[in-house]
């Protein structure tokens, strides 16, 4: 008896036996055609789960099928929890959240060039304008030097703009015939001051509700005359001295106390001011001319700090009014930083071989002693942004852009791949009604302007709900390639084939000139105390990208089955 149990029990444990060897020979079998298969870890695709069906991705591997531009085999789910909701940042779990940083995680390499989207870089590029295209130069002297107030459309050079392109051209008279640029009568007023073109459109916008905790409150400091300011529909009135005044406190006034700011990935500095406003500091790193180095991602790109100036301006001449002000400014290190600085970030300063005066703060990227922040030998550059409210007074939702890149060296976005990210984004909340989605093309023209491909999350005011705008922040990483348009950038607006009407015409008009957009950027931007903000090249892209944008909707709008109604939407918002 015992015998045959033995016997009985020795069986089982060779059975056991032969079935763990079976079940390691399954693994090391898959191991080796996970290897050995490349074409299946090409085609993975990085994407939200909940957006994603089966039955979207056998149709949309059907459209590239059929368009001929390859095979795509069936993606697996991966990652991101996004749901388009809002999701704090840095906790979001499994690569999803998180910031500026390369997400970590198994990579399978990048997709074959040819197995990408519509986002070919070489895909949407206009020639530059030969003779035809070349701009009239009639009434140069018209709408120089720009309405009231500090704002002006040109610094005296009537130079017109170099691009032009005759589908935009088409698609503009179709604009016209349909009477989508008609602003207020009188509006195609020849040669009409572009600011003035602005203030008159802004005689539509409607302002909403202000923060409820400033309602009754008295300001006494510029800052808080900008919090209380702060609407429904805009984070300021251009209209109103307020903006002028913070810029001009944010280069002068005294600085009392300086500390690093906690949680980003590169070294940022609060700055307060001797009447308790507050700053972002983002220091200068290296000359204008540095562009992004070109083996970089976009997520290990360094911040720039004339991004940060550059995209207030930018943001400003575009008339979304949606970026708390910034303004340049040379700090003397020892007497604004180090003085005021806590043990921890006082410790990292030192002086260079060169004998300049020079620090590293600590961050997760590029704090160190060789990525050091110098100046000469102790002036520095920095770039300085109003603070939002105090979340006390107003708190803040913080978003996942549906169209955020993937942050990782060896995938793609799900909408790199597909183009139907925009039918399911817009069925869903707060998306689905509103102005958000348009906010988001919005902000996705803005990017393609400055080639800011770093717009991972998004935030708004809660108080306001979701019909309020959409707060834009973190350009550091804008303006670093002159020569090269990241039309990827411009995903949400073609995937979405829309454009509110109010930014299509500012677009128009700024296309129309006679001052071209390159003009006017610049002219803003030689107001501020560390002029010039933008080395010529990148002034120069923003007429070539002006050009693009408005071509890439002509072409999207003349598509079948496309009426101009879906294409040009007037929300009221301007
Ligand atoms: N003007 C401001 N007022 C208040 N808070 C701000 C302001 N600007 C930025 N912040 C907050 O600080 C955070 C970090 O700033 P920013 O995004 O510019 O730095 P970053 O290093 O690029 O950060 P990350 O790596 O997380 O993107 C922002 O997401 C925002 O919540
Ligand atoms: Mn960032």
């Amino acid at each position: 008896m015992t015998l045959a149990l033995k016997m009985v029990s020795r069986r089982c444990v060779r059975w056991r036996t032969l079935a763990v060897s079976l079940l390691a020979g399954i693994l090391v079998l898959n191991v080796f055609i996970f290897v050995t298969l490349p074409t299946n870890r090409q085609n993975e695709v990085y994407m939200d789960n909940d957006i994603f069906s089966a039955a979207a991705a056998a149709a949309s591997r059907q459209r590239y099928d059929s368009r001929g531009i390859s095979h795509l085999q069936f993606p697996r789910k991966r990652l991101n929890k996004s749901n388009f909701t809002s999701d704090s940042r840095g906790g979001g779990g499994g690569g999803g959240g998180g910031g500026g940083v390369e997400d970590v995680g198994d990579h399978p390499p990048l997709l074959l060039q040819e197995q990408r989207g519509r986002f070919d870089p070489k895909v949407g590029q206009v020639e530059h304008a030969g003779a035809s295209t070349q701009r009239q130069a009639e009434g140069q002297n018209n709408g120089v030097g720009g309405g009231k107030g500090t704002n002006s459309d040109t610094s005296g050079s009537a130079q017109r703009a170099n691009f032009t392109d005759p589908t935009v051209d088409a698609f503009v008279k179709t604009l016209e015939d349909n009477g989508l640029l008609d602003v207020l009568p009188g509006s195609s007023l020849e040669g009409e001051n572009y600011w003035d073109f602005l203030k008159r459109q802004r005689l539509q916008r409607k302002a909403g509700m202000q923060l409820p905790a400033y309602k009754n409150y008295k300001s006494t400091t510029n800052w808080e005359r900008f919090h209380t300011g702060i609407r429904q529909h805009f984070l300021y009135d251009p209209d109103k001295p307020v903006v002028d005044a913070v810029l001009s406190d944010l280069t002068k006034r005294n600085i009392i106390d300086v500390e690093q700011k906690e949680g980003g990935t590169q070294i940022k500095l609060i700055i307060t001011y001797d009447d308790e406003g507050q700053a972002l500091f983002k220091p200068m790193r290296y000359p204008r001319e540095t562009e992004t180095l070109p083996d970089h991602f976009y997520f290990a790109d360094y911040e720039r700090h004339i991004a940060e100036i550059a995209a207030f301006h930018l943001d400003r001449v575009l008339g979304f009014n949606r970026v708390p002000p910034v303004a340049g400014r040379k700090l003397n290190m020892t007497h604004d930083i180090r003085r005021l600085a806590e043990s921890k970030l006082a410790r990292t300063f030192f002086i260079s071989p060169a004998g300049n005066l020079c620090f590293h703060g600590s961050c997760s990227y590029y704090c160190d002693s060789g990525h050091p922040i110098c100046g000469h030998p102790d002036m520095l550059e920095a770039s300085m942004m109003a603070f939002l409210p105090p979340e006390k007074m107003a708190h803040r939702q913080t978003w996942r852009n549906p169209w955020k890149r993937s942050y990782s060296k060896h995938r793609k976005a799900y909408w790199e791949v597909y183009d139907d990210l925009c039918e399911k984004v817009k069925k869903r909340a707060p998306y689905n009604k509103g102005r958000r989605l348009l906010d988001i093309v919005d902000m996705s023209v803005m990017d393609f302007m400055m080639g800011n491909l770093d717009r991972h999350h998004y935030e708004t005011f809660r108080a306001f709900g979701n019909d309020s705008f959409i707060i834009h922040l973190d350009h550091g990483r804008g303006f670093g390639k002159a020569h090269q348009d990241e039309m990827s950038c411009l995903a949400p607006m073609l995937q979405c084939c829309r454009l509110r009407r109010s930014t299509l015409q500012r677009l128009v008009r700024l296309y129309r000139g006679p001052y071209p957009f390159s003009v006017i950027v610049r002219t803003a931007l030689s107001r501020d105390s560390v002029n010039p903000v933008l080395i010529e090249p990148h002034l120069e892209a923003l007429d070539r990208r002006l050009v693009k944008v408005l071509r890439v909707l002509a072409e999207c709008a003349g598509e079948e089955g496309r009426t101009l109604g879906d294409v040009v939407v007037d929300d009221g918002v301007y």
